[in-house]
């Protein structure tokens, strides 16, 4: 039972997160104070909030902020009355002082995303989090690109770090049904009651519910979601359809649906700049297995050389970029300009 015997999985909503790459990292204080009220009112247990690609992930590579992540944070604290403030963070991104500064702020989740095979570099960062007493989370992103034992095998040196709950993240939205299931359980088998598992869906073939009902069936006790999707890519697995599901399953979330169903219309659209859609460039991402993150990126590049933001997203697929790797989309778009 994680953290509370009302629950019997606990929500993540993403949309203060994944939603800024949807959003360009455009979020302002105001986006971050009607957002957590509404969540935090709508009985959403936790509210992930950082810059897209975390702690330190303002920058040219990535994408500039528009206002401090650090500023967010203590906004979203100050907003929230019974719901946790969770930030996100990559190594090699943030540093370890981003971690002190967040906590410091009154965030009280740490979650540490490394690429499936890359759990080693996450280490010091956990270590670190379980000193400032915050509670853990591990990402292992790209999850459809290795098999369950390799990411079971990730998953311990996590668990062993210090890590409480590992996540399978279907960066790509790539995931399909059993794919999810096996491998969660596979988590679940190697960290037994060392550390919980969860699931981090993508929209990007439509499937990022069904996924993640798949994922608490073979023991996933959290689970996150945007509200209306509003995450990269096609989105993320809309929190508020998962809660409607689920309470219909009988299993309690915590959150009210119809609340989460009024906040996804009247609070969360409107601050998107438009509809995360299951479009030609995201169902091209979840079927060749792309960062969903590489949307917007691949956009602007299809853009500034005339050349179809599809075809530079199928080569990065062939070229199975991890994250890190934005600038070779550039290099793409300027191969098939040269090409034309
Ligand atoms: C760049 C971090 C990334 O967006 C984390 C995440 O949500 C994912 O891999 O899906
Ligand atoms: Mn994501």
């Amino acid at each position: 039972m994680p953290y509370s015997a009302d629950l019997d999985i606990r929500v993540t909503d993403s949309s203060l997160r994944d939603g800024s790459h949807a959003k360009q990292h455009q979020f302002t204080v105001e986006h971050v104070r009607s957002v957590v009220a509404a969540l935090d009112d709508a009985g959403v247990p936790v509210i992930e909030v950082t810059h897209g690609d975390g702690l330190g992930g303002s920058s040219f590579n990535y994408g500039f902020s528009h206002t401090p992540e650090q500023e967010l944070i203590k906004a979203a604290v100050a907003t929230a009355t019974r719901a946790k403030i969770a930030f996100l963070m990559l190594p090699g991104l943030g540093i370890q002082d981003d971690i002190r500064e967040a906590a410091d702020n009154g965030a009280s989740i740490c979650r540490i995303a490394t690429h499936c095979t890359e759990a080693d570099i996450s280490i010091q960062h956990f270590g670190l989090a379980r000193e400032l007493g915050l509670e853990t989370v591990g990402f292992l992103m790209m999850a459809h690109s290795r098999p369950p034992e390799v990411l079971a095998r990730q998953a311990r040196i996590m668990a062993d770090a210090g890590c409480e709950c590992v996540y399978v993240v279907d960066s790509a939205g790539a995931l399909i049904m059993e794919q999810t299931s096996d491998r969660v359980a596979a988590l679940v088998a190697e960290l037994g009651s060392d550390a919980q598992v969860g699931f981090h869906g993508h929209e990007n073939l439509g499937l990022g519910v069904a996924n993640s009902i798949l994922a608490v069936r073979a023991g996933a006790l959290q689970i996150d979601g945007s509200t209306r999707r509003f995450g990269a890519g096609a989105g993320n697995t809309p929190v508020e359809a998962f809660a409607a599901a689920v309470e219909r399953l009988g299993i309690r979330t915590g959150i009210d649906t119809i609340k989460i169903i009024d906040a996804a219309e009247d609070v969360v659209r409107p601050i998107m700049d438009g509809e995360c859609l299951l479009d030609r460039m995201a169902l091209t991402m979840g079927y060749t297995g792309v960062y969903s993150s590489f949307l917007k990126h691949a956009d602007r590049q299809a853009k500034k050389y005339g050349v179809p933001g599809a075809e530079i997203l199928l080569e990065a697929g062939r070229r199975k970029l991890v994250g890190g790797q934005e600038d070779q989309l550039i290099e793409i778009a300027v191969a098939l300009a040269a090409k034309k």
